[in-house]
């Protein structure tokens, strides 16, 4: 099980300060949506050359121009992008495409599909890795939980989770055995960010 740090709503400091703090127990580096509108391709390249040994996920968010947006991600250094499970068949399939051009990764966004037949769509296309995702606004309801794993079992994706992830939700959700748990806000707002990415670290490892 990996642990995924979501750089989101930071400075261009505030990331490499954050990454300096908890490096070491961190597998996969998330440069967030709002991160990447801001700075550009730019700080991933940055990332890339200031942790060669870590994954990078660009969560690009793509919803059309597939071929497009993932030519820059990868390009930029990037191990994973990532695109919304709502786009055309053809922004995912271009996705994939050039994913395996690059010998890099796609993973696809689950944000707002409730629907069994999609994830029937998606495992037709060839999609290997997804994630299950309570966005940010949404978790005004609450956060993640584990009913979400429901929509992808029986399913042969690498599952990835998302929404509001913390210290005290952390246990149950390991239990379902997810590929990647992405953590944001629980540690880059935290008082002691090293502290919780230890915690949390601790938590996966048992
Ligand atoms: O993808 C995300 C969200 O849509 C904001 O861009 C976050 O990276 C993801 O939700 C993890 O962050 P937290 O919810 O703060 O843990």
């Amino acid at each position: 099980m990996k642990l995924q740090l979501a750089l989101d709503r930071l400075t261009r400091h505030e990331c490499f300060h954050l990454m300096e703090e908890v490096k070491d127990y961190i597998d996969i580096i998330e440069i967030g949506t709002g991160v990447i509108k801001e700075y550009g391709m730019a700080i991933v390249k940055e990332m890339r050359e200031l942790f060669p040994d870590k994954l990078i996920l660009s969560d690009m968010k793509t919803c059309d121009a597939g071929r497009h947006e993932a030519y820059q991600a990868f390009k930029a250094g990037s191990d994973m992008t990532t695109v919304m499970a709502f786009s055309s068949d053809l922004t995912i399939k271009d996705t994939l495409q050039v994913a395996e051009e690059m010998g890099a990764k796609v993973m696809v966004d689950l944000l707002e599909v409730h629907s069994k037949d999609r994830i029937t769509d998606l495992e037709q296309l060839g999609v290997s890795l997804v994630s299950l995702h309570v966005g940010k606004d949404k978790q005004a309801e609450g956060g993640f939980t584990t009913d979400l794993f429901s929509l992808v079992k029986e399913s042969s994706f690498e599952i990835a989770v998302a929404g509001g992830i913390n210290l005290e939700s952390l246990p149950e959700i390991i239990q379902e055995e997810p590929d990647i748990i992405i953590v944001g806000s629980a540690i880059t707002a935290a008082d002691n960010p090293k502290s919780v990415a230890g915690e949390m670290r601790r938590i996966i490892s048992q």
